[in-house]
């Protein structure tokens, strides 16, 4: 068994206009370990500070106290090691989708060639040969999304953090993206961090859920989700009984 911890959150706090009258306690005391390979999604009633949880573990915005560790390095330090993707894409509009997947690996200053080359190869692994010279506008929703799933994987980091990634999307592709993410995850072995809104996908994509309580948001609950990738296929899961106890169950915790 590996000790190795991808990250690692210590008595997580964030409180906003701290002393003022306007001040928000956004969320506290979060503490938990991610474990190799593993997908963790957290949900939340809608307020208790799930973006800005985000945020703080992608190292985007500072705690107020406590710290995220990766792999035992604090997150404002390991640069590199975390890669995150939003639920807008940021595309750049004027950089075709060669020079956007290979974006992160230009500010690292890597020549152009062997960007190029990581580039093409997750271009084609990945099912958007031919559209190396497109530009995102061209594109769809689903087709975006997966450029920009590329371009956090073009990096090659550790930690994967992912923010209602596929909210944007009509049913049928979010479902395709979900279910292929989940393999390209597993495949690079990779663990990953899923803020949901949508507790069916926290379901289908997780190996554990956390769920908030009300703002201040505190973890209310750890919830191991017993689901076999085979028993994660898309048209099948719906009408898996385990499934549906789980929905329910994150349902009945959320407290809506
Ligand atoms: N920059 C800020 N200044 C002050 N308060 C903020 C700021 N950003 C967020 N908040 C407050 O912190 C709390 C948590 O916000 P956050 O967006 O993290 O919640 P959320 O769970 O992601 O919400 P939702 O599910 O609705 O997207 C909210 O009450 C919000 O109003």
């Amino acid at each position: 068994m590996s000790d190795f911890t991808p990250l690692e959150t210590k008595d997580l706090s964030v409180t906003f206009n701290p002393g003022s009258e306007n001040e928000v306690v956004a969320f506290s005391d979060i503490n938990f370990s991610l474990k190799p390979d593993e997908i963790l999604a957290i949900v939340g009633p809608s307020g208790c500070g799930k973006s800005t949880l985000f945020n703080v573990i992608a190292g985007l915005q500072p705690a107020t106290e406590g710290e995220v560790y990766v792999d035992g390095t604090r997150v404002l330090e390991a640069r590199g090691q975390v890669g995150y993707m939003l639920q807008k894409d940021m595309l750049l509009p004027w950089r075709n989708v060669r020079d956007n997947v290979a974006l992160g690996l230009e500010v690292k200053g890597m020549a152009t060639a062997e960007r190029y080359e990581i580039a093409d190869r997750l271009i084609s692994s990945y099912g958007l040969k031919g559209f190396e010279t497109s530009k995102p506008g061209t594109l769809s929703g689903g087709m975006r999304q997966r450029v920009a799933f590329m371009r956090t994987l073009a990096l090659d980091p550790d930690v994967i953090l992912l923010d209602e990634p596929f909210s944007a999307l009509d049913f049928q592709t979010r479902t395709l993206l979900q279910s292929e993410v989940l393999d390209i995850i597993a495949k690079q072995r990779k663990s990953a961090i899923l803020v949901t809104h949508d507790i069916g996908e926290a379901v289908t994509m997780a190996d554990r859920v956390m769920v908030l309580s009300r703002r201040p948001g505190r973890i209310k609950h750890m919830i191991d989700i017993d689901l076999s990738r085979e028993e994660r296929d898309p048209v099948m899961l719906r009408s898996n009984t385990k499934y549906q106890e789980y929905f329910q169950l994150l349902w009945a915790e959320l407290d809506i």
